[in-house]
């Protein structure tokens, strides 16, 4: 492992009120003890939680079990804090429980981290160490079958878009980048419209801690797209779970164009489709 600069561990951590740790479908048992236990944390918006999401988690399943020698005890969701403010942010509320909705349907190892969500804006390097904590402090990492204790490694989940704003200068912090790429590690799966290799060319450095998973069924659909088609009107079914569709539908979400700040969704989304050399419109009618 790469080392770890001159960034500590997190040791106090605000919690939301009446927190606690989800970790019912977290395995604290490692099946094979020659491999590394590890848990997936994919940060972002969720604004609402998608198919291309649960995807990412799949992806990185078959990825692991092929290509090292990692075992997963569990995948979390750990939607962003209402204080992140990015357009067509909806309350963390309804994002939480979209991503619940979409996790109980889905798989048995997705469970839904509510820490970040409900209080004040938490950087992701502080976001890992919290689950660092709460994983190999608290909850005491993972015992082989024959009861040897073993840590557990906290890495991060996240599209190409993501690891390409790791090399935009003024984004992340040198230090956090250090922490969160050197300490924990990142699987990376590729998006549509980023070019991977460039997104990796300036990190380097921590390469030996990025695993890049290649998307062999192109799938671009974006939490943006999907808000600008319920304000059309338009379905979303079998583009997310129906569980979450159907929350949707019963709550009257994104409906309200000002409050979601189309003009600059519609104009994210253009730079994503110029981006991925597309020139075909989204909906063909303009909004
Ligand atoms: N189509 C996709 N392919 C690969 N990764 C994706 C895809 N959609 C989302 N992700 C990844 O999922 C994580 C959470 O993303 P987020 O909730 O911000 O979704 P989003 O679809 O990018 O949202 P928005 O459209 O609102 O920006 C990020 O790491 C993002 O890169
Ligand atoms: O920790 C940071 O410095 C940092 C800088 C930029 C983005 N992030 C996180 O990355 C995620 C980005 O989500 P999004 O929707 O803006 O792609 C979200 O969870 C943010 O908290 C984190």
């Amino acid at each position: 492992m790469a080392s770890s600069g001159h960034h500590h561990l997190t040791e106090t951590f605000t919690n939301p009120p009446n927190y606690s740790f989800p970790h019912n479908r977290l395995s604290n048992v490692l099946r094979n003890p020659k491999k590394t236990p590890i848990v997936l944390v994919a940060c972002g918006s969720f604004s609402p939680v998608t198919y291309l999401h649960l995807r990412m988690f799949e992806m990185a399943k078959d990825f692991v079990r092929q290509n090292t020698d990692f075992e997963i005890l569990g995948g979390y969701l750990s939607p962003v804090s209402d204080m992140y403010k990015k357009p067509g942010l909806l309350s963390a509320h309804h994002r939480v429980n979209m991503c619940n909705l979409a996790a109980q349907d889905s798989d048995t190892w997705l469970m839904v981290d509510p820490w970040e969500a409900f209080q004040t804006y938490q950087r992701t390097a502080i976001v890992l160490d919290h689950f660092d904590h709460e994983i190999n402090t608290v909850l005491g990492g993972a015992r082989t079958e024959d009861g040897e204790r073993r840590h557990v490694r906290i890495m991060l989940l996240a599209g190409s878009d993501l690891i390409g704003t790791m090399s935009e200068p003024g984004v992340w912090s040198y230090s956090d980048l250090d922490h969160i790429l050197g300490r924990y590690g990142c699987l990376i799966v590729e998006r549509a419209g980023t070019a991977i290799d460039q997104a990796t060319d300036s990190l380097a450095r921590w390469r030996s801690n990025i695993y890049l998973i290649s998307q062999l069924i192109q799938n671009d659909v974006s939490s943006t797209k999907v808000r600008l088609f319920l304000r059309r009107g338009l379905s979303v079914r079998y583009l997310l779970p129906n569980s979450v569709v159907d929350y949707i539908e019963e709550h009257g979400l994104y409906q309200d164009e000002t409050a979601a700040s189309s003009h600059q969704e519609k104009g994210k989304e253009r730079e994503r489709e110029a981006g991925s050399g597309s020139k075909k419109e989204i909906v063909s009618q303009p909004c």
